[in-house]
Protein backbone atom coordinates (compact mmCIF):
# COMPACT_ATOMS: atom_id res chain seq x y z
CA UNK A 1 0.00 0.00 0.00
CA UNK A 2 2.68 2.33 1.30
CA UNK A 3 4.33 1.66 -2.24
CA UNK A 4 1.74 2.87 -4.01
CA UNK A 5 1.25 6.01 -2.85
CA UNK A 6 5.16 7.00 -3.39
CA UNK A 7 5.25 10.14 -5.76
CA UNK A 8 8.42 11.93 -6.50
CA UNK A 9 9.25 14.62 -8.89
CA UNK A 10 10.39 18.19 -9.18
CA UNK A 11 7.95 20.84 -8.23
CA UNK A 12 8.44 24.69 -8.41
CA UNK A 13 7.21 26.86 -5.71
CA UNK A 14 7.19 30.81 -6.60
CA UNK A 15 10.41 30.70 -8.62
CA UNK A 16 12.07 28.55 -6.57
CA UNK A 17 12.73 24.96 -7.80
CA UNK A 18 11.87 21.69 -5.22
CA UNK A 19 12.13 18.15 -4.91
CA UNK A 20 8.96 16.66 -3.31
CA UNK A 21 8.77 13.44 -2.44
CA UNK A 22 5.18 12.18 -0.40
CA UNK A 23 6.11 8.56 1.18
CA UNK A 24 2.63 7.86 2.70
CA UNK A 25 3.07 8.78 6.02
CA UNK A 26 4.68 12.36 5.15
CA UNK A 27 5.12 14.55 2.00
CA UNK A 28 8.11 16.25 1.85
CA UNK A 29 10.15 19.57 -0.22
CA UNK A 30 13.59 20.17 -0.44
CA UNK A 31 15.04 23.33 -2.17
CA UNK A 32 17.70 21.85 -4.90
CA UNK A 33 20.99 22.05 -4.15
CA UNK A 34 19.78 23.45 -0.65
CA UNK A 35 19.34 20.77 2.75
CA UNK A 36 16.44 22.28 4.28
CA UNK A 37 13.61 19.98 3.96
CA UNK A 38 9.59 20.79 5.09
CA UNK A 39 8.02 18.02 6.01
CA UNK A 40 4.40 17.24 6.62
CA UNK A 41 2.90 14.20 8.09
CA UNK A 42 -0.15 13.44 5.55
CA UNK A 43 -2.50 13.34 8.81
CA UNK A 44 -1.86 16.61 9.02
CA UNK A 45 -2.93 17.73 5.76
CA UNK A 46 -5.90 19.94 5.83
CA UNK A 47 -6.76 20.08 2.25
CA UNK A 48 -5.34 19.88 -1.06
CA UNK A 49 -7.07 21.70 -4.05
CA UNK A 50 -5.88 22.12 -7.98
CA UNK A 51 -5.20 25.82 -8.79
CA UNK A 52 -3.37 28.69 -6.59
CA UNK A 53 -6.16 28.80 -3.61
CA UNK A 54 -6.04 31.71 -0.68
CA UNK A 55 -8.44 30.42 2.61
CA UNK A 56 -10.67 33.56 2.30
CA UNK A 57 -12.33 33.21 0.02
CA UNK A 58 -12.01 29.75 -0.54
CA UNK A 59 -11.46 30.13 -4.34
CA UNK A 60 -8.84 29.39 -6.71
CA UNK A 61 -8.12 33.16 -7.67
CA UNK A 62 -5.87 32.12 -10.64
CA UNK A 63 -6.48 29.56 -13.04
CA UNK A 64 -3.48 27.83 -13.97
CA UNK A 65 -3.93 24.04 -14.56
CA UNK A 66 -0.69 23.26 -13.78
CA UNK A 67 -0.63 24.08 -9.24
CA UNK A 68 -2.09 23.03 -7.01
CA UNK A 69 -2.25 24.18 -3.16
CA UNK A 70 -1.84 22.46 -0.09
CA UNK A 71 -2.98 23.43 3.44
CA UNK A 72 -1.70 21.50 6.67
CA UNK A 73 -1.03 22.07 9.91
CA UNK A 74 1.58 24.57 11.30
CA UNK A 75 2.45 24.84 14.55
CA UNK A 76 3.97 27.99 16.09
CA UNK A 77 4.43 29.91 19.60
CA UNK A 78 2.62 29.04 22.35
CA UNK A 79 2.17 32.68 24.25
CA UNK A 80 2.62 31.01 27.30
CA UNK A 81 -0.01 28.40 27.47
CA UNK A 82 1.02 24.76 27.75
CA UNK A 83 0.66 23.61 24.32
CA UNK A 84 1.43 24.37 20.82
CA UNK A 85 -0.83 26.79 18.90
CA UNK A 86 -1.99 25.40 15.03
CA UNK A 87 -2.19 27.36 12.29
CA UNK A 88 -2.94 26.76 8.61
CA UNK A 89 0.08 26.64 6.56
CA UNK A 90 -0.35 27.01 2.76
CA UNK A 91 1.72 26.16 -0.07
CA UNK A 92 1.18 26.57 -3.95
CA UNK A 93 3.23 24.15 -6.34
CA UNK A 94 3.58 24.64 -10.15
CA UNK A 95 4.25 21.10 -11.89
CA UNK A 96 5.71 20.47 -14.99
CA UNK A 97 2.79 19.41 -16.55
CA UNK A 98 -1.11 18.51 -15.85
CA UNK A 99 -0.50 15.50 -15.91
CA UNK A 100 1.43 15.17 -13.09
CA UNK A 101 -0.85 17.80 -11.27
CA UNK A 102 -3.44 15.29 -11.38
CA UNK A 103 -1.36 12.45 -10.11
CA UNK A 104 -0.09 14.62 -7.27
CA UNK A 105 -3.39 16.02 -5.84
CA UNK A 106 -5.14 12.22 -6.26
CA UNK A 107 -2.41 10.60 -4.64
CA UNK A 108 -1.84 13.45 -1.67
CA UNK A 109 -6.10 13.25 -1.22
CA UNK A 110 -5.67 8.94 -1.27
CA UNK A 111 -2.68 9.31 1.52
CA UNK A 112 -4.89 11.52 3.67
CA UNK A 113 -7.81 9.43 3.16
CA UNK A 114 -5.46 6.62 4.34
CA UNK A 115 -3.79 8.08 7.12
CA UNK A 116 -6.64 9.77 8.85
CA UNK A 117 -9.60 7.65 8.64
CA UNK A 118 -11.59 9.32 11.22
CA UNK A 119 -11.55 12.70 9.88
CA UNK A 120 -15.25 13.76 9.89
CA UNK A 121 -17.49 14.78 6.57
CA UNK A 122 -20.48 15.64 8.48
CA UNK A 123 -20.39 17.43 12.06
CA UNK A 124 -23.61 18.43 14.29
CA UNK A 125 -22.73 22.39 15.58
CA UNK A 126 -24.13 23.50 18.25
CA UNK A 127 -23.65 27.44 19.66
CA UNK A 128 -24.43 28.47 22.83
CA UNK A 129 -24.54 32.20 21.82
CA UNK A 130 -24.65 33.16 25.32
CA UNK A 131 -21.50 31.94 26.64
CA UNK A 132 -18.14 33.26 27.93
CA UNK A 133 -18.00 37.17 26.40
CA UNK A 134 -21.03 35.93 24.16
CA UNK A 135 -18.72 35.88 20.97
CA UNK A 136 -19.75 32.37 20.15
CA UNK A 137 -21.39 32.85 16.63
CA UNK A 138 -18.69 35.32 15.37
CA UNK A 139 -15.72 32.84 16.52
CA UNK A 140 -17.82 29.73 14.60
CA UNK A 141 -18.73 31.85 11.42
CA UNK A 142 -15.65 33.91 10.89
CA UNK A 143 -12.63 31.52 11.55
CA UNK A 144 -14.32 28.10 12.29
CA UNK A 145 -15.97 27.73 9.37
CA UNK A 146 -14.15 28.59 6.80
CA UNK A 147 -11.41 26.44 7.88
CA UNK A 148 -14.54 23.47 7.66
CA UNK A 149 -15.67 24.34 3.86
CA UNK A 150 -12.08 24.33 3.20
CA UNK A 151 -11.42 20.97 4.37
CA UNK A 152 -14.96 19.51 2.65
CA UNK A 153 -16.68 19.17 6.15
CA UNK A 154 -20.58 20.06 5.93
CA UNK A 155 -22.45 21.06 8.96
CA UNK A 156 -25.23 21.35 10.39
CA UNK A 157 -25.44 24.29 13.02
CA UNK A 158 -27.52 24.88 15.58
CA UNK A 159 -27.66 28.67 17.63
CA UNK A 160 -29.07 27.41 20.90
CA UNK A 161 -32.49 29.31 22.33
CA UNK A 162 -32.70 27.47 25.88
CA UNK A 163 -30.40 25.77 28.55
CA UNK A 164 -30.45 21.88 28.22
CA UNK A 165 -31.55 22.24 24.08
CA UNK A 166 -28.42 20.60 22.97
CA UNK A 167 -28.42 17.65 25.10
CA UNK A 168 -32.19 16.83 24.38
CA UNK A 169 -31.49 17.07 20.73
CA UNK A 170 -28.90 14.23 21.24
CA UNK A 171 -30.89 12.30 23.75
CA UNK A 172 -33.85 12.45 21.12
CA UNK A 173 -33.42 13.55 17.72
CA UNK A 174 -32.17 11.64 14.57
CA UNK A 175 -28.14 11.59 14.25
CA UNK A 176 -27.88 9.38 11.27
CA UNK A 177 -25.10 10.55 9.02
CA UNK A 178 -23.00 12.47 11.44
CA UNK A 179 -19.59 11.40 12.24
CA UNK A 180 -19.36 14.09 15.09
CA UNK A 181 -20.33 16.66 17.66
CA UNK A 182 -19.26 19.93 18.26
CA UNK A 183 -20.31 23.00 20.62
CA UNK A 184 -19.13 26.53 20.54
CA UNK A 185 -19.19 27.58 24.13
CA UNK A 186 -17.59 26.66 27.58
CA UNK A 187 -17.55 23.98 29.72
CA UNK A 188 -21.40 23.68 30.70
CA UNK A 189 -21.80 23.77 26.98
CA UNK A 190 -19.85 20.61 26.35
CA UNK A 191 -21.47 19.08 29.53
CA UNK A 192 -24.63 18.74 27.46
CA UNK A 193 -22.97 17.23 24.99
CA UNK A 194 -21.66 14.72 27.32
CA UNK A 195 -24.61 14.13 28.90
CA UNK A 196 -26.89 13.88 25.37
CA UNK A 197 -24.15 11.38 23.77
CA UNK A 198 -23.56 9.43 26.84
CA UNK A 199 -27.52 8.84 27.48
CA UNK A 200 -28.52 8.14 24.15
CA UNK A 201 -25.70 5.49 24.00
CA UNK A 202 -26.91 3.46 26.82
CA UNK A 203 -30.77 4.04 25.82
CA UNK A 204 -29.59 2.34 22.78
CA UNK A 205 -27.38 -0.08 24.58
CA UNK A 206 -30.16 -0.89 27.00
CA UNK A 207 -28.27 0.02 30.05
CA UNK A 208 -29.61 2.20 33.29
CA UNK A 209 -27.35 4.98 34.00
CA UNK A 210 -28.67 4.95 37.59
CA UNK A 211 -26.69 1.54 38.32
CA UNK A 212 -23.28 2.56 39.36
CA UNK A 213 -22.00 -0.96 39.12
CA UNK A 214 -22.99 -0.85 35.14
CA UNK A 215 -20.08 -0.79 32.78
CA UNK A 216 -21.74 2.03 30.57
CA UNK A 217 -20.82 1.80 26.59
CA UNK A 218 -18.31 4.01 25.19
CA UNK A 219 -19.87 6.48 22.98
CA UNK A 220 -19.72 6.53 19.36
CA UNK A 221 -19.48 10.09 18.23
CA UNK A 222 -16.75 12.09 18.38
CA UNK A 223 -16.79 15.38 20.35
CA UNK A 224 -15.61 18.70 19.33
CA UNK A 225 -14.82 21.59 21.26
CA UNK A 226 -14.48 25.33 20.03
CA UNK A 227 -13.90 27.03 23.20
CA UNK A 228 -16.00 30.58 24.00
CA UNK A 229 -16.59 30.04 27.45
CA UNK A 230 -15.53 30.95 30.93
CA UNK A 231 -13.33 28.67 32.00
CA UNK A 232 -12.81 25.78 28.87
CA UNK A 233 -11.09 23.74 31.01
CA UNK A 234 -12.02 20.93 29.01
CA UNK A 235 -10.69 22.36 25.92
CA UNK A 236 -7.50 23.70 27.97
CA UNK A 237 -6.60 20.35 29.65
CA UNK A 238 -6.85 18.12 26.41
CA UNK A 239 -5.27 20.29 23.88
CA UNK A 240 -3.28 22.92 26.03
CA UNK A 241 -4.56 25.98 24.50
CA UNK A 242 -7.63 28.11 24.34
CA UNK A 243 -7.67 29.09 20.67
CA UNK A 244 -10.59 28.00 18.06
CA UNK A 245 -8.36 27.11 14.70
CA UNK A 246 -6.02 24.89 17.06
CA UNK A 247 -9.59 23.05 17.98
CA UNK A 248 -11.14 23.13 14.67
CA UNK A 249 -7.94 21.63 13.20
CA UNK A 250 -7.44 19.19 15.55
CA UNK A 251 -11.18 18.17 14.56
CA UNK A 252 -10.58 18.58 10.73
CA UNK A 253 -8.08 16.15 11.03
CA UNK A 254 -10.13 13.93 12.82
CA UNK A 255 -7.79 13.51 16.05
CA UNK A 256 -9.31 11.25 18.99
CA UNK A 257 -8.45 11.40 22.48
CA UNK A 258 -10.21 9.10 25.01
CA UNK A 259 -11.25 10.73 27.86
CA UNK A 260 -12.45 9.35 31.64
CA UNK A 261 -15.70 10.23 32.50
CA UNK A 262 -17.37 10.83 36.37
CA UNK A 263 -20.83 9.55 36.78
CA UNK A 264 -22.46 10.80 40.22
CA UNK A 265 -25.26 9.47 41.78
CA UNK A 266 -27.38 10.27 44.89
CA UNK A 267 -29.06 6.92 46.43
CA UNK A 268 -29.73 4.66 43.84
CA UNK A 269 -30.24 7.66 41.19
CA UNK A 270 -27.74 9.29 38.40
CA UNK A 271 -27.33 12.81 39.26
CA UNK A 272 -24.44 14.15 36.64
CA UNK A 273 -21.52 13.15 34.92
CA UNK A 274 -18.18 15.20 35.29
CA UNK A 275 -14.96 15.56 33.25
CA UNK A 276 -12.93 17.98 35.70
CA UNK A 277 -13.92 18.94 38.96
CA UNK A 278 -16.51 17.38 41.26
CA UNK A 279 -15.65 19.57 44.33
CA UNK A 280 -17.34 19.99 47.87
CA UNK A 281 -16.17 23.12 50.64
CA UNK A 282 -14.68 25.87 48.45
CA UNK A 283 -15.54 25.31 44.65
CA UNK A 284 -18.88 24.31 45.52
CA UNK A 285 -19.25 28.10 47.79
CA UNK A 286 -17.55 29.74 44.58
CA UNK A 287 -20.07 28.65 42.18
CA UNK A 288 -23.06 28.97 44.15
CA UNK A 289 -21.61 32.60 44.41
CA UNK A 290 -20.44 33.41 41.05
CA UNK A 291 -24.25 32.18 39.80
CA UNK A 292 -25.05 35.34 41.33
CA UNK A 293 -22.78 37.64 39.42
CA UNK A 294 -23.11 35.58 35.73
CA UNK A 295 -23.08 39.53 34.31
CA UNK A 296 -19.95 39.74 35.32
CA UNK A 297 -19.02 37.39 32.71
CA UNK A 298 -15.95 35.13 33.40
CA UNK A 299 -14.18 37.50 36.54
CA UNK A 300 -17.69 36.00 37.80
CA UNK A 301 -15.16 33.17 39.05
CA UNK A 302 -12.27 35.02 40.50
CA UNK A 303 -15.12 38.14 42.11
CA UNK A 304 -16.36 35.36 44.22
CA UNK A 305 -13.50 33.36 44.89
CA UNK A 306 -12.28 36.04 46.45
CA UNK A 307 -15.15 36.36 48.24
CA UNK A 308 -15.75 32.79 49.21
CA UNK A 309 -12.12 32.67 50.37
CA UNK A 310 -12.51 35.90 52.88
CA UNK A 311 -15.73 34.21 54.16
CA UNK A 312 -12.80 31.55 55.83
CA UNK A 313 -15.00 28.85 55.29
CA UNK A 314 -14.71 24.81 56.39
CA UNK A 315 -17.13 21.45 56.37
CA UNK A 316 -17.36 18.64 58.28
CA UNK A 317 -17.77 15.52 55.96
CA UNK A 318 -17.16 11.65 55.72
CA UNK A 319 -15.15 10.99 52.42
CA UNK A 320 -14.48 6.75 51.72
CA UNK A 321 -12.27 6.37 48.26
CA UNK A 322 -11.60 3.44 46.39
CA UNK A 323 -7.69 3.94 45.87
CA UNK A 324 -6.69 2.96 42.29
CA UNK A 325 -3.89 0.54 41.66
CA UNK A 326 -0.54 2.43 42.98
CA UNK A 327 1.73 -0.03 40.99
CA UNK A 328 0.07 1.85 37.62
CA UNK A 329 0.95 5.64 38.24
CA UNK A 330 0.65 8.22 40.91
CA UNK A 331 -0.66 11.97 41.45
CA UNK A 332 2.73 12.60 43.13
CA UNK A 333 4.88 10.67 40.49
CA UNK A 334 5.78 13.95 39.30
CA UNK A 335 4.64 13.18 35.44
CA UNK A 336 2.81 14.85 32.89
CA UNK A 337 -0.32 13.42 30.69
CA UNK A 338 0.91 14.64 27.43
CA UNK A 339 0.23 13.48 23.88
CA UNK A 340 0.70 9.86 23.17
CA UNK A 341 0.84 8.93 26.95
CA UNK A 342 2.00 5.84 27.89
CA UNK A 343 0.21 5.22 31.14
CA UNK A 344 -3.29 6.23 29.42
CA UNK A 345 -2.28 3.83 26.26
CA UNK A 346 -1.53 0.99 28.39
CA UNK A 347 -5.11 1.68 30.44
CA UNK A 348 -6.60 1.48 26.55
CA UNK A 349 -5.21 -2.23 26.62
CA UNK A 350 -6.38 -2.56 30.12
CA UNK A 351 -9.86 -1.26 29.76
CA UNK A 352 -10.53 -2.76 26.20
CA UNK A 353 -8.73 -6.54 26.56
CA UNK A 354 -10.53 -8.25 23.44
CA UNK A 355 -10.38 -5.57 21.33
CA UNK A 356 -7.44 -6.26 18.73
CA UNK A 357 -7.58 -2.67 17.54
CA UNK A 358 -7.02 -1.41 21.28
CA UNK A 359 -9.16 2.24 20.72
CA UNK A 360 -12.21 0.10 19.51
CA UNK A 361 -15.13 1.78 21.11
CA UNK A 362 -17.76 -1.44 20.89
CA UNK A 363 -15.96 -4.06 23.88
CA UNK A 364 -15.73 -2.84 26.99
CA UNK A 365 -18.06 -5.11 28.60
CA UNK A 366 -16.39 -6.34 31.42
CA UNK A 367 -16.65 -4.86 34.92
CA UNK A 368 -13.99 -2.66 36.26
CA UNK A 369 -15.63 -1.63 39.51
CA UNK A 370 -16.54 -4.94 41.04
CA UNK A 371 -12.76 -6.29 40.44
CA UNK A 372 -10.99 -7.32 43.36
CA UNK A 373 -7.46 -5.98 42.54
CA UNK A 374 -8.44 -2.69 43.41
CA UNK A 375 -8.13 -2.84 47.15
CA UNK A 376 -10.82 -2.07 50.12
CA UNK A 377 -12.69 1.55 50.45
CA UNK A 378 -10.64 3.96 53.08
CA UNK A 379 -12.60 5.74 55.33
CA UNK A 380 -11.82 9.39 56.17
CA UNK A 381 -13.93 11.76 58.72
CA UNK A 382 -13.13 15.44 59.48
CA UNK A 383 -13.56 19.36 58.67
CA UNK A 384 -12.54 20.13 55.30
CA UNK A 385 -11.72 23.06 52.91
CA UNK A 386 -12.47 21.58 50.15
CA UNK A 387 -13.21 18.08 48.52
CA UNK A 388 -12.32 17.73 45.02
CA UNK A 389 -12.29 14.94 42.44
CA UNK A 390 -11.24 15.10 39.17
CA UNK A 391 -10.37 13.13 36.68
CA UNK A 392 -7.95 14.95 34.43
CA UNK A 393 -5.63 17.58 35.46
CA UNK A 394 -8.21 20.49 34.94
CA UNK A 395 -5.91 23.01 34.17
CA UNK A 396 -7.01 25.84 32.31
CA UNK A 397 -5.79 29.47 32.13
CA UNK A 398 -6.61 30.02 35.68
CA UNK A 399 -3.87 27.31 36.29
CA UNK A 400 -1.68 25.95 34.10
CA UNK A 401 -0.86 22.67 35.55
CA UNK A 402 -4.23 22.52 37.26
CA UNK A 403 -6.32 21.09 40.10
CA UNK A 404 -3.91 17.59 39.62
CA UNK A 405 -1.12 18.13 37.19
CA UNK A 406 -0.30 14.79 36.88
CA UNK A 407 -3.62 13.27 36.07
CA UNK A 408 -4.24 11.48 33.44
CA UNK A 409 -7.11 12.09 30.51
CA UNK A 410 -8.15 8.10 30.01
CA UNK A 411 -6.46 6.13 32.37
CA UNK A 412 -10.03 5.46 34.04
CA UNK A 413 -9.06 6.56 37.51
CA UNK A 414 -9.85 9.82 39.13
CA UNK A 415 -7.62 12.12 41.55
CA UNK A 416 -9.23 12.83 45.05
CA UNK A 417 -7.65 16.36 46.88
CA UNK A 418 -8.58 16.56 50.32
CA UNK A 419 -7.93 20.05 51.95
CA UNK A 420 -8.49 19.75 55.67
CA UNK A 421 -9.20 22.64 57.66
CA UNK A 422 -6.32 25.17 58.12
CA UNK A 423 -5.77 28.94 58.77
CA UNK A 424 -6.57 31.05 56.41
CA UNK A 425 -2.97 31.82 54.94
CA UNK A 426 -2.32 28.23 54.75
CA UNK A 427 -5.15 27.46 52.63
CA UNK A 428 -4.38 30.84 50.68
CA UNK A 429 -1.07 29.39 49.98
CA UNK A 430 -2.51 25.90 48.70
CA UNK A 431 -4.79 28.32 45.98
CA UNK A 432 -1.88 30.26 45.05
CA UNK A 433 0.02 27.31 44.29
CA UNK A 434 -2.39 26.33 41.60
CA UNK A 435 -1.31 29.64 39.50
CA UNK A 436 2.76 28.63 39.47
CA UNK A 437 5.07 25.37 39.59
CA UNK A 438 4.97 24.93 42.95
CA UNK A 439 3.66 21.80 44.15
CA UNK A 440 0.36 22.57 45.90
CA UNK A 441 0.29 18.82 47.40
CA UNK A 442 3.67 19.45 49.27
CA UNK A 443 1.70 21.06 52.74
CA UNK A 444 0.84 19.40 56.01
CA UNK A 445 -3.06 19.76 55.30
CA UNK A 446 -3.42 18.52 51.66
CA UNK A 447 -3.73 14.65 50.76
CA UNK A 448 -3.83 13.42 46.91
CA UNK A 449 -5.13 9.96 46.51
CA UNK A 450 -5.97 7.94 42.63
CA UNK A 451 -8.93 6.67 43.04
CA UNK A 452 -11.89 4.69 41.10
CA UNK A 453 -14.45 5.82 43.36
CA UNK A 454 -15.68 8.11 46.50
CA UNK A 455 -18.47 8.60 48.28
CA UNK A 456 -18.83 11.46 50.51
CA UNK A 457 -21.70 12.20 53.36
CA UNK A 458 -22.30 13.99 56.52
CA UNK A 459 -20.98 12.87 60.13
CA UNK A 460 -23.91 11.42 62.03
CA UNK A 461 -26.68 14.08 63.16
CA UNK A 462 -25.33 16.64 60.72
CA UNK A 463 -28.37 15.29 58.14
CA UNK A 464 -30.64 16.56 59.93
CA UNK A 465 -29.00 19.85 60.96
CA UNK A 466 -28.59 20.44 57.17
CA UNK A 467 -32.37 19.78 56.54
CA UNK A 468 -33.38 22.34 59.89
CA UNK A 469 -30.66 24.71 58.24
CA UNK A 470 -32.27 24.59 55.26
CA UNK A 471 -35.88 24.93 56.27
CA UNK A 472 -35.13 27.33 58.75
CA UNK A 473 -32.90 30.04 57.07
CA UNK A 474 -35.11 29.73 53.95
CA UNK A 475 -37.36 33.02 53.87
CA UNK A 476 -39.64 31.51 51.21
CA UNK A 477 -43.08 30.57 50.57
CA UNK A 478 -44.50 27.37 51.55
CA UNK A 479 -44.45 26.68 47.87
CA UNK A 480 -40.59 27.00 47.85
CA UNK A 481 -40.27 25.48 51.27
CA UNK A 482 -42.05 22.29 49.54
CA UNK A 483 -39.61 22.56 46.78
CA UNK A 484 -36.47 22.30 49.28
CA UNK A 485 -38.08 19.27 50.89
CA UNK A 486 -38.29 17.75 47.25
CA UNK A 487 -34.42 17.99 46.09
CA UNK A 488 -33.01 17.50 49.97
CA UNK A 489 -35.44 14.35 51.39
CA UNK A 490 -37.06 12.53 48.73
CA UNK A 491 -37.75 13.94 45.44
CA UNK A 492 -34.12 13.16 43.79
CA UNK A 493 -36.14 10.99 41.08
CA UNK A 494 -38.79 13.19 40.32
CA UNK A 495 -36.44 15.91 39.91
CA UNK A 496 -33.86 14.29 37.96
CA UNK A 497 -36.21 12.52 35.61
CA UNK A 498 -37.45 16.39 34.80
CA UNK A 499 -33.77 17.21 34.95
CA UNK A 500 -33.54 19.85 37.39
CA UNK A 501 -30.06 20.25 38.39
CA UNK A 502 -28.57 23.67 39.68
CA UNK A 503 -28.25 25.43 36.44
CA UNK A 504 -32.06 25.30 35.80
CA UNK A 505 -32.99 26.68 38.90
CA UNK A 506 -35.81 29.73 38.28
CA UNK A 507 -34.70 33.00 40.50
CA UNK A 508 -37.52 31.86 42.54
CA UNK A 509 -36.11 28.87 43.58
CA UNK A 510 -32.82 29.95 44.04
CA UNK A 511 -33.89 32.45 46.70
CA UNK A 512 -35.58 29.73 48.35
CA UNK A 513 -32.17 27.80 48.08
CA UNK A 514 -29.75 28.89 51.14
CA UNK A 515 -26.89 27.16 49.48
CA UNK A 516 -27.18 29.79 46.87
CA UNK A 517 -27.46 32.89 48.86
CA UNK A 518 -24.91 31.59 51.85
CA UNK A 519 -22.69 34.56 51.79
CA UNK A 520 -25.72 36.90 52.22
CA UNK A 521 -26.53 34.87 56.00
CA UNK A 522 -25.03 36.07 58.86
CA UNK A 523 -24.86 32.33 60.24
CA UNK A 524 -22.24 30.42 58.40
CA UNK A 525 -23.82 27.34 57.19
CA UNK A 526 -22.84 23.99 58.02
CA UNK A 527 -23.26 22.61 54.40
CA UNK A 528 -21.83 23.15 51.09
CA UNK A 529 -22.79 22.28 47.43
CA UNK A 530 -21.00 19.82 45.08
CA UNK A 531 -20.07 21.79 41.89
CA UNK A 532 -19.88 19.48 39.29
CA UNK A 533 -18.39 20.50 36.03
CA UNK A 534 -20.49 23.88 36.88
CA UNK A 535 -23.01 22.65 37.90
CA UNK A 536 -24.80 22.68 41.16
CA UNK A 537 -25.91 19.54 42.51
CA UNK A 538 -28.64 19.64 45.10
CA UNK A 539 -27.66 16.72 47.04
CA UNK A 540 -25.16 16.38 49.57
CA UNK A 541 -24.38 12.37 49.64
CA UNK A 542 -22.90 11.10 46.89
CA UNK A 543 -21.34 8.36 45.20
CA UNK A 544 -18.99 9.15 42.14
CA UNK A 545 -17.23 6.09 40.16
CA UNK A 546 -14.94 6.77 37.37
CA UNK A 547 -16.02 4.93 33.64
CA UNK A 548 -12.24 4.70 31.86
CA UNK A 549 -11.99 6.44 28.24
CA UNK A 550 -15.82 6.56 28.07
CA UNK A 551 -16.02 9.45 25.57
CA UNK A 552 -14.07 10.32 22.37
CA UNK A 553 -13.03 14.24 21.78
CA UNK A 554 -11.36 15.24 18.61
CA UNK A 555 -7.98 16.13 20.21
CA UNK A 556 -4.68 14.49 20.99
CA UNK A 557 -3.64 15.78 24.57
CA UNK A 558 -0.62 18.18 25.17
CA UNK A 559 1.12 18.59 22.92
CA UNK A 560 4.20 19.70 23.98
CA UNK A 561 7.99 20.77 21.81
CA UNK A 562 9.52 16.98 22.79
CA UNK A 563 5.93 15.31 22.27
CA UNK A 564 4.94 17.08 18.64
CA UNK A 565 8.58 15.61 17.33
CA UNK A 566 8.99 15.88 13.91
CA UNK A 567 8.35 12.13 13.18
CA UNK A 568 10.61 10.84 10.18
CA UNK A 569 10.16 7.19 11.11
CA UNK A 570 7.31 4.76 9.46
CA UNK A 571 4.84 2.69 11.20
CA UNK A 572 6.09 0.75 13.95
CA UNK A 573 9.76 2.15 14.05
CA UNK A 574 8.39 5.36 15.79
CA UNK A 575 9.73 4.75 19.30
CA UNK A 576 7.45 7.92 20.80
CA UNK A 577 4.83 6.37 19.66
CA UNK A 578 3.64 9.70 18.41
CA UNK A 579 -0.05 9.96 17.43
CA UNK A 580 0.74 8.90 13.69
CA UNK A 581 1.91 5.69 14.72
CA UNK A 582 -0.17 5.01 17.69
C1 LIG B 1 -4.95 33.02 44.48
C2 LIG B 1 -5.27 32.45 43.13
C3 LIG B 1 -5.97 31.16 43.23
C4 LIG B 1 -6.28 30.53 41.90
C5 LIG B 1 -6.87 29.18 42.09
C6 LIG B 1 -7.22 28.62 40.78
C7 LIG B 1 -7.80 27.26 40.85
C8 LIG B 1 -8.39 26.95 39.52
C9 LIG B 1 -9.01 25.61 39.47
C10 LIG B 1 -9.81 25.49 38.24
C11 LIG B 1 -10.58 24.24 38.19
C12 LIG B 1 -11.40 24.24 36.98
C13 LIG B 1 -12.39 23.14 36.97
C14 LIG B 1 -13.42 23.43 35.93
C15 LIG B 1 -14.60 23.88 36.23
C16 LIG B 1 -15.60 24.26 35.18
O1 LIG B 1 -16.25 23.11 34.72
C17 LIG B 1 -16.60 25.20 35.80
C18 LIG B 1 -17.62 25.69 34.77
O2 LIG B 1 -16.98 26.46 33.79
P1 LIG B 1 -17.83 27.34 32.75
O3 LIG B 1 -18.46 28.47 33.44
O4 LIG B 1 -16.80 27.78 31.72
O5 LIG B 1 -18.87 26.47 32.10
N1 LIG B 1 -15.90 26.32 36.34
C19 LIG B 1 -15.89 26.55 37.65
O6 LIG B 1 -16.53 25.91 38.45
C20 LIG B 1 -15.04 27.71 38.08
C21 LIG B 1 -14.14 27.33 39.18
C22 LIG B 1 -13.14 28.42 39.26
C23 LIG B 1 -12.64 28.63 40.58
C24 LIG B 1 -11.72 29.80 40.53
C25 LIG B 1 -11.36 30.21 41.84
C26 LIG B 1 -10.58 31.47 41.81
C27 LIG B 1 -10.09 31.70 43.18
C28 LIG B 1 -9.56 33.04 43.44
C29 LIG B 1 -9.23 33.09 44.91
C30 LIG B 1 -8.73 34.42 45.26
C31 LIG B 1 -8.32 34.53 46.69
C32 LIG B 1 -8.00 35.95 46.94
C33 LIG B 1 -7.76 36.24 48.36
C34 LIG B 1 -7.80 37.68 48.65
N1 LIG C 1 -29.35 29.74 24.43
C1 LIG C 1 -29.08 29.56 25.72
N2 LIG C 1 -29.67 30.33 26.67
C2 LIG C 1 -29.35 30.18 27.97
N3 LIG C 1 -28.48 29.26 28.45
C3 LIG C 1 -27.88 28.47 27.54
C4 LIG C 1 -28.13 28.58 26.15
N4 LIG C 1 -27.38 27.67 25.51
C5 LIG C 1 -26.68 27.01 26.46
N5 LIG C 1 -26.97 27.48 27.69
C6 LIG C 1 -26.43 27.08 29.00
O1 LIG C 1 -25.49 28.08 29.41
C7 LIG C 1 -24.59 27.50 30.34
C8 LIG C 1 -23.23 28.14 30.24
O2 LIG C 1 -22.70 27.90 29.00
P1 LIG C 1 -21.18 27.82 28.62
O3 LIG C 1 -21.16 27.71 27.13
O4 LIG C 1 -20.52 26.77 29.38
O5 LIG C 1 -20.59 29.24 29.03
P2 LIG C 1 -19.74 29.69 30.30
O6 LIG C 1 -18.41 29.03 30.16
O7 LIG C 1 -19.64 31.17 30.14
O8 LIG C 1 -20.46 29.26 31.54
C9 LIG C 1 -24.56 26.03 30.02
O9 LIG C 1 -24.87 25.31 31.16
C10 LIG C 1 -25.63 25.82 28.96
O10 LIG C 1 -26.47 24.74 29.33
CA1 LIG D 1 -8.10 10.01 34.58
Amino acid sequence: METDLRLESSLWVGNKRYRAVLTGWHFNWTEVDKKKTISVPVAEVIGVEEGRVEILPHKSVEDKDKDFTVFYVKRSSNGGSSGLVWKVGRTQFSCPSRVLRDQWTKQLRTAVKLHSPLRPQRLLVFINPFGGKKKGRKIFHSVVAPLFELAGISCHVIVTERANQARDHLLKKDLTGFDGVVCVGGDGMFSELLHGLIGRTQQEAGLCENDPTVTLQPCPLHIGIIPAGSTDCVCYATVGVIDPVTSALHIIIGDSQPLDVCSVHHTSVLVRYSVSLVGYGFYGDVLAESEKHRWMGPLRYDYSGAMVYLSNRSYAGIVQYLPADPLLSSPRDKTRCLSGCSVCSRSTERLFPHSSDSGSLYSANFSQFNSDSEGEWVRVEGRFRCVSLTCMSSSCPRSPLGLSPSAHLADGTGDLILVWDTHPLGFLKFLHRHTSTQDQFDLPFVEVHRVKAIRFCLPAGKEEDAYEEIVEQSSGTDEERGYIETVSRSGSQQRLAEGHTGRDLTNKQKTANPFLCGLCCSKSPSVSVWNCDGEILPFTEILCRIHGQLVRLYARGIENSTAAHDCSEEGDKCERRCILHK
